[in-house]
């Protein structure tokens, strides 16, 4: 019997996706935290690992029904995920036999639950809007670059740019130069946004860690937040991203944000997998 293929041992992992923003899943509720910068660069390598845009690690509740923390693919970790929170409520909820969670992340206590058409909600929380929190050295409604961007937080830094025709835009050429501008001390997501109507925007994103991702659920939010502080829509948008459509609804309690959730597969990563990463 090849070990590799059928290991006696290894680590249990899940496949999920947000509109294809796709996760590696560990549920690591009984043991100890298994994952390094390195084991999350290794597992995220899409040609000898399994390939990820984040990996999500379900960690023991603390107040909450679970903790969740989350990885990029370039090994840093990040604040918050809106499509991985919502895919892995999703399935803690039918593992609660429940039809609404709360967990604790970095950035404090979320919400989700399951709607009756059978999308997930997460409430993302109240947006960030000083300077210092999110962080961003400039005024954040009108940052000092080419083209006007803003930027809100999350609880992880977004750049949102509002533009004529988002097909247009050179993702990977701007989002990579603008995530490592010196304006953002810890980086930032990028978003380049253009307004169909006043409750219907088309979104792409270049992610922070990750690059061009089909769907990013906390910079939908961000950029609905953007897009309403501009006058440009209402508190209640459509947002069409690469993968499909998100709908966020900025509340009096936080950020609202609903849409499809998927679980692909699970799997065993390999002992020898796990040695060489
Ligand atoms: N895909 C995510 C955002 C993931 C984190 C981001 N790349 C960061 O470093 O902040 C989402 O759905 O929100």
């Amino acid at each position: 019997m090849n070990s590799t293929l059928t290991p006696p041992t290894g680590l249990r992992f899940m496949k999920m996706h947000g509109l294809g923003n796709d996760f590696v899943v560990i549920d690591a509720r009984d043991g100890v935290d298994p994952v390094t910068p390195a084991l999350a660069r290794a597992v995220g390598d899409r040609n000898r690992g399994v390939g990820f845009d984040q990996l999500a690690v379900i960690l023991p509740a603390q107040g909450t029904d679970f903790t969740l923390e989350f990885w990029n693919s370039d090994g840093s970790k990040a604040g918050a995920c809106g499509n991985a929170t919502r895919c892995v409520s999703d399935w803690m909820m039918r593992q609660l036999g429940k039809d609404a969670v709360t967990l604790t992340t970095a950035r404090g206590t979320l919400s989700a639950r399951r709607r009756e058409d059978g999308l997930v909600s997460v409430n993302m929380g109240a947006p960030i809007l000083d300077a210092a929190s999110i962080p961003v050295a400039a005024e954040p409604m009108h940052l000092p670059l080419a083209g006007d961007p803003v930027a809100v937080g999350m609880g992880n830094p977004h750049c949102i740019y509002f533009v004529e025709d988002a097909e247009a835009v050179d993702v990977a050429g701007l989002g990579t130069k603008i995530e490592h501008d010196p304006l953002f001390p810890e980086r930032t997501n990028v978003e380049f946004a253009s307004l169909i109507a006043p409750d219907h925007l088309r979104m792409r994103v270049w992610e922070r860690g990750a690059g061009i991702t089909l769907a990013c659920g906390s910079g939908t939010c961000a950029t609905a937040v953007a897009a309403h502080l501009r006058g440009l829509t209402g508190r209640h948008v459509i947002v069409d991203v690469d993968g499909g459509r998100l709908e966020i609804d900025w509340r009096e309690d936080g950020v609202w944000m609903t849409g499809p959730t998927a679980l692909v597969f699970d799997g065993v990563l390999s002992p020898a997998f796990l040695a060489s990463a």
